[in-house]
Parts: C-alpha cells; sequence; structure tokens
C-alpha cells in the first residue's frame, strides 16, 4: 500500500484489495505498517488514535475479517492505553475469521535511525511508546508470531518467537527506499531461514504524504527461506499471496536441529561473553 494520512481513504484501498483475495480458507492477511494512516506528522496519527477494544478503526478491521473470513494482520494501528503524555503504541491486531480481536502486539524495537534519504532523522520514539513483550498466538494455520518492520534486524526477538513456538510470522512493514534496497530481502529471508519459519512482510510503497519513500516488494517466504511470492516494488496497490507448505517445518527443523544445536551452545556462548573472550 501507499497508505495516506486519512484513515478512511486507506480503508478504500483495503476493502477493494480484500475483494480479490484467492479462495483458500485458513488465510492470513498482513497488512503493511501504519496501514490506516502513515505519513500524518506525529500529532495527526495521535489524534487518530484509538482506546484498545473501541473505536472505529477496530470496528472497520474487525468487520472486514469476519466478512472475509480471514486472519486479518492490521499492521500497526496508534492505540493509546491511558497515558497522558503524547504518545501511543505502534499495535499490530490480529482479528480472526469471526471478528475478534485475537492478538496485540506493540513494536518493541523503534526506528531512532538516520538515513541518507530527504526525511534523514527518523525518530519514531518521539511519539512512540515501546513494546515491553513478545507475542505468539495459536490459529487454524500453525502459531503465528508477531514482528514489526525494524524488529526484522534482532535476531533475539526471532529467536524468542521460535523458541515460544511460532512457526509462521508476520512482519508488517514500511521499509525506507534506501535501507530497504540494500536490507530488506537479505534480512527477512534470513530471519526465516534462522528460525525455520515462514514469514509473511507487508509492505509499504511508494511516496508518501509527508514526502517519505518506502520501499515495497512484500513478501511471502517459506520455512526453508524460499521467496514464495513477491510485490514488484512499483504497483500499489499489490497484492502477493501464495499458499505456504507448513507440514515441511517438521523436516526441515528435524534435519537441521538449529534449535537443539542452540539450546546446547548457550551455556558456552553465555559464559565466554560475561568472561569478555
Ligand atoms: O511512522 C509511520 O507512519 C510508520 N512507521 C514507519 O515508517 C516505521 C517507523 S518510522 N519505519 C521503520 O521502522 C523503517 C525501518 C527501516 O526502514 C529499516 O530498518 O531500515
Amino acid at each position: 500500500m501507499t497508505s495516506q494520512p486519512d484513515p478512511q481513504d486507506n480503508l478504500k484501498i483495503i476493502e477493494q484489495v480484500l475483494t480479490q483475495l484467492p479462495p483458500a480458507r485458513p488465510q492470513l492477511v498482513v497488512l503493511p505498517e501504519a496501514c490506516l494512516c502513515f505519513g500524518a506528522g506525529d500529532k495527526r496519527q495521535r489524534e487518530r488514535a484509538e482506546v484498545f477494544g473501541s473505536g472505529e478503526l477496530q470496528e472497520r478491521l474487525a468487520k472486514l475479517a469476519r466478512q472475509h473470513s480471514i486472519y486479518l494482520l492490521a499492521g500497526t494501528v496508534p492505540i493509546i492505553d491511558g497515558q497522558s503524555d503524547d504518545k501511543f503504541s505502534a499495535a499490530s491486531l490480529l482479528y480472526g475469521p469471526d471478528g475478534d480481536c485475537l492478538a496485540r502486539y506493540n513494536k518493541i524495537h523503534l526506528f531512532d535511525v538516520d538515513v541518507a534519504d530527504s526525511t534523514k532523522e527518523y525518530r519514531e520514539s518521539a511519539w512512540t511508546h515501546p513494546g515491553q513483550e513478545i507475542v505468539t498466538v495459536a490459529t487454524e494455520f500453525g502459531v503465528l508470531g508477531l514482528a514489526v518492520c525494524y524488529d526484522v534486524r534482532f535476531p533475539e526477538l526471532f529467536r524468542a518467537l521460535r523458541a515460544a513456538g511460532a512457526e509462521v510470522i508476520a512482519l508488517p512493514s514500511a521499509f525506507t527506499k534506501v535501507t530497504g534496497a540494500a536490507h530488506w530481502e537479505v534480512l527477512t529471508r534470513a530471519r526465516a531461514i534462522e528460525q525455520q519459519c515462514a514469514l509473511v512482510a507487508g509492505a509499504q510503497v511508494g511516496t508518501h504524504a509527508n514526502g517519505r519513500e518506502t520501499y515495497g516488494h512484500a513478501l511471502v517466504i517459506d520455512g526453508w527461506g524460499k521467496v514464495l511470492s513477491a510485490c514488484d516494488g512499483q504497483q500499489s496497490p499489490c497484492l502477493s499471496s501464495a499458499s505456504v507448505d507448513l507440514s515441511q517445518l517438521g523436516d526441515i527443523r528435524k534435519n537441521i536441529p538449529v534449535a537443539k544445536h542452540f539450546a546446547s551452545s548457550k551455556k558456552v556462548i553465555h559464559e565466554s561473553s560475561q568472561s569478555g573472550h
């Protein structure tokens, strides 16, 4: 998507794209980070923020999940938890086929980064509270782990998601055009390969109202690291869709038992890093 500041415009596009879904169920749809409100400036995003569990935007998302009988992962919706400051949580919300909200993940790693583009200084923590908890959730198709965008640069989080049982990881994103061109596919495939999980990454693409440029290339990657489907980084909106065989994870995990090997090496790694060797 090329999400704009007004949620109504973005919802129209989401509604239209969801009419093009393939018939298979169960089905997971991963919308990009900030799918409902992007490039609005911090103040306007905060104005649109809702209290968790109530509000028009959350109702619309729940209704769409129910209407299409899908698992709908709305990449980061601005959610306020009654704090008195001006910040919100960048919350990924998962709705089930019945329209129930099944999980909420608050983005842990905030993008306080300098990039050689026209925006230059990204300071997400100026308007966002960082998340404090990792989140996995059982679904009809397997255990889903949640991460967002910049989180992909922190393999420890993905290892923790795998240890918590994740088989599929959703990664709604809004990578910058510059860092995306250099790192996006390598990082997403590496996380899938390392943790032997399928990975579904939604993406923002194009030029947004505030002039920010995002990279796009939404991806579906299987647990062997193979890209099953990808958007081309030009078209918007673009639906990238694939059928993922999670039964392959059993063999991959048995043949290359990284989780077991990590468990037995953990003590060695921990002790040598403590003693500085
Ligand atoms: O603020 C919004 O409206 C939507 N959120 C974003 O665009 C976020 C925070 S600024 N972007 C990223 O995390 C980019 C990560 C990235 O590009 C990298 O790791 O290289």
